[in-house]
């Protein structure tokens, strides 16, 4: 027996992976948790020297988020009588993940609403955009306030910034993120918690229930409270894990998604 695993919420089948196929000498190492330059390299290595497109590995990010939310909300706990979540996407290619999220979700049987304030005049955006309309999700045209959030939906899916966002927030997405922090309602984050600092977090920022990591954690993930922190966005080439050193865990058998 060699080591303990590394997966502190690990599962008996992750417990089985981690003791039968990881080699010692990488069961002993922590996952790495990325800063922010470091997540943009290999965001660009990806796609420069590795010859991935956005949209692929989108899709794959998207499906690993949407596939997530099944194991943390599965459609038998929600409360609400029907399986209503709203997904807030922004600007960037982070609010591509959640139209990706949100079309899945439909797929699995979830109710998705989506609002998206800010919408980038590409053709990736447009497509993923005329997708979910396609397949009938409908698209709020302005945020609703706190307490309407609470009553009509099981779960806020956020996904408007990732591991590009800096500075102070701009509108709408503050008076949107304000909104955020007065409902109830769980809240699962798309690779950041949005608003935070991505390498120091927010003292006073959301708090959400569920973080689904891309990749590997960001710095600011050590500092995440809620029930669930799970790793999705199972598309590192081994080439790309070993230069970063990023000491991923196994992913069980053929799963998309790892609960951390
Ligand atoms: N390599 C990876 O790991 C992958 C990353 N993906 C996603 O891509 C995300 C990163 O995407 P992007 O680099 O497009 O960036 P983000 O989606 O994090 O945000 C960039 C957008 O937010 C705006 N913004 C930044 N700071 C702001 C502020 N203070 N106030 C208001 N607006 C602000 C920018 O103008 C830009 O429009 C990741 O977090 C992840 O969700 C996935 O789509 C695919 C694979
Ligand atoms: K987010």
């Amino acid at each position: 027996q060699a080591g303990t695993c590394p997966l502190p919420a690990a599962t008996n089948s992750h417990r089985k992976d981690c003791f039968s196929s990881r080699p010692a000498s990488t069961m002993a190492q922590a996952i790495k948790y990325l800063g922010q330059e470091e997540a943009q390299h290999i965001d660009e290595e990806l796609f420069s020297e590795y010859g991935f497109s956005v949209d692929q590995l989108m899709e794959l990010a998207g499906l690993s988020c949407a596939t997530a939310v099944t194991r943390a909300y599965p459609l038998t706990s929600l409360v609400k009588a029907r399986p209503s979540l709203l997904v807030i996407c922004g600007p960037g290619n982070n609010g591509g993940d959640g139209l990706v999220c949100a079309r899945h979700l439909k797929l699995f049987g979830y109710e998705p609403t989506i609002l998206y304030p800010k919408r980038p005049n590409k053709p990736l955006f447009q497509g993923l955009t005329t997708q979910c309309q396609k397949m009938e999700i409908p698209f709020l045209t302005e945020m609703p306030e706190a307490k309407m959030i609470d009553e009509a939906y099981n779960l806020v899916i956020d996904a408007i910034f990732g591991f590009s966002f800096k500075g102070a927030v701009r509108e709408p997405f503050g008076s949107i993120l304000d909104t955020l922090k007065k409902t109830t309602v769980p809240i699962a984050s798309i690779d950041i918690p949005s608003g935070w600092d991505v390498e120091q977090g927010s003292t006073d920022g959301l708090q959400p229930d569920m973080l689904i990591s891309l990749t590997a954690p960001k710095k600011s993930a050590s500092l995440f409270k809620g029930r669930y922190h799970f790793l999705g966005g199972r598309f590192v080439p081994p080439g790309l894990e070993k230069k970063y050193q990023l000491n991923l865990p196994q992913y069980p058998g053929t799963d998309c998604v790892l609960q951390l």
